[in-house]
């Protein structure tokens, strides 16, 4: 389903000695004995959902949808790119009318933003998904202060029927608020981290809402469960987590994640921070970075051509596109591109794949790709699972925990200080 294909001799990257370690991983991952074990709820997780809870999910959307026009989505990091990402990946460009429409608040701090959004939505109905696992973090709790007492304003007693909470079974802040308040609650699984979680209810009740088929995606995701789960050569989550570890001892320790889908772009985002929150520890660990083509090709293309060479780039190519435009021949020809006639879009950049991956290996940096079948929500399902599983190993291949976050500790305490914080004053 998903082909992973390297620039260089895949068979020389697995070595005997790199194959025994991917076996001590393999064993480790599936038997919960590695280092954080105790998240690894999403590595069985498409095959566990059952069709009920599925259905609850569904159901509570399709109430969404008939009481808003509009649903807000409050969460940040993992606990809002999966949903951003697929969402995105399969949501037309542009709308001509005003369907039902999902927007995310909470993943920044920003007045503006805030105040225009309770502005945007006034005279449309709607509805707010606040999602944090820990129920404490500061920027989607910030975004939820103002859009709780925007709904109190707006629905009085009403509010409480229109606010949705994903968060933890059993503790934090926000699972309080939520049982005081009365609002419907959802459950973050105490074995799935955010970055984690795009196919448990934090993922799922956005992607439902927007209107997408959520069945699909787990069913997508299965199938990657089920195939990549062999402990083979020719697996493609083996394969790319192998490839990444070895250029990243060859001193490639920058990815590029190149796509020419605009619509990836959070696809993208999703994948930074759940290779850089499971990989960049302990002075370790590929920075992921990523860009889009061809408009990169005319601003980051000349550092990646010519600047340090300290990376690697990771192709994600789509082979089939469901919506295209054919080059019609002019009769004047006065752009001189009628010797592009009868060549679709999509074409144009398979084609621009090609000369920019060949020209980026000519100036020094090794080629992967992944080439996903097609942009729809099985097919997604298995790509992000399949992403998920890779990083996994490739964490494990650094001895690195996949599953913890330290770092970003550092900084929350300094802002608590310099804001004085309850508790952080000294
Ligand atoms: O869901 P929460 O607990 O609000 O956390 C949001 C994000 O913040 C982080 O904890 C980093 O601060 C991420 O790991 C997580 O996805």
């Amino acid at each position: 389903m998903i082909s992973v294909t390297y620039s260089g001799n895949l068979n020389h990257v697995i070595t005997d000695e790199k194959w025994n370690e991917l076996h001590t991983i393999h064993h480790q991952l599936y038997q919960k004995q590695g280092a954080g074990s105790e998240f690894l709820g999403w590595l069985d997780w498409p095959s566990n959902a059952s069709e009920s809870w599925l259905g609850h999910i569904q159901q509570t959307a399709e109430r969404i949808r008939e009481q808003a026009d509009v649903l807000i989505v409050i969460g940040i990091g993992g606990s809002y790119l999966g949903a951003k990402a697929v969402i995105e990946a399969l949501s037309p460009y542009f709308q001509t009318e005003k369907e039902f429409e999902v927007i995310f608040a909470g993943q920044h701090v920003n007045g503006a933003y805030l105040k225009q959004l309770m502005q945007y939505v006034e005279g449309r109905d709607v509805a707010l998904n606040v999602i944090s696992k820990s129920g404490t973090t500061t920027e989607p709790a910030l975004a939820f202060r103002f859009l709780q007492q925007y709904m109190t304003d707006r629905y009085g007693s009403e509010a409480a029927e229109r606010i949705y909470v994903t968060t933890d079974a059993n503790k934090g802040a926000l699972l309080d608020l939520a049982k005081q308040k009365g609002y419907q609650r959802f459950v973050v699984p105490d074995d799935v981290g955010g970055r984690y979680s795009v196919l448990t209810a934090v993922g799922l009740l956005p992607i439902a809402a927007a209107g997408f088929d959520i069945k699909a995606l787990v069913q997508g995701a299965h199938a990657a469960e089920n195939e990549l789960s062999d402990l083979s050569k020719d697996n493609p989550a083996i394969q790319y987590a192998a490839l990444r570890h070895h250029l990243y001892e060859e001193g490639f320790t920058n990815e590029v994640l190149a796509t020419f889908e605009p619509a990836l772009s959070y696809v993208q985002e999703w994948w930074k921070q759940l290779y850089g929150e499971s990989e960049g520890k302990e002075q370790k660990g590929i920075f992921p970075v990523s860009v889009t083509y061809t408009t990169d090709l005319h601003s980051l293309g000349q550092y990646i051509q010519d600047g340090k060479r300290n990376l690697f780039e990771t192709f994600m190519i789509l082979d089939e596109a469901d919506d295209d435009l054919d080059v019609f021949e002019a009769t004047d020809d006065a752009d001189q591109l009628n010797y592009l006639a009868g060549t679709s879009l999509h074409d144009f950049n398979l084609v621009a794949y090609e000369g920019t991956s060949q020209a980026h290996l000519s100036g020094g940096v090794p080629q992967v790709a992944i080439r996903l079948p097609k942009l729809d929500e099985y097919h997604l399902g298995y790509f992000l699972y399949f992403f998920m599983l890779s990083c996994a190993y490739s964490a494990y291949q650094l001895d690195i925990n996949p599953f913890d976050q330290p770092g970003v500790e550092a900084y929350k305490t300094n802002i608590f200080k310099l804001l004085k914080k309850p508790g952080f004053e000294s």
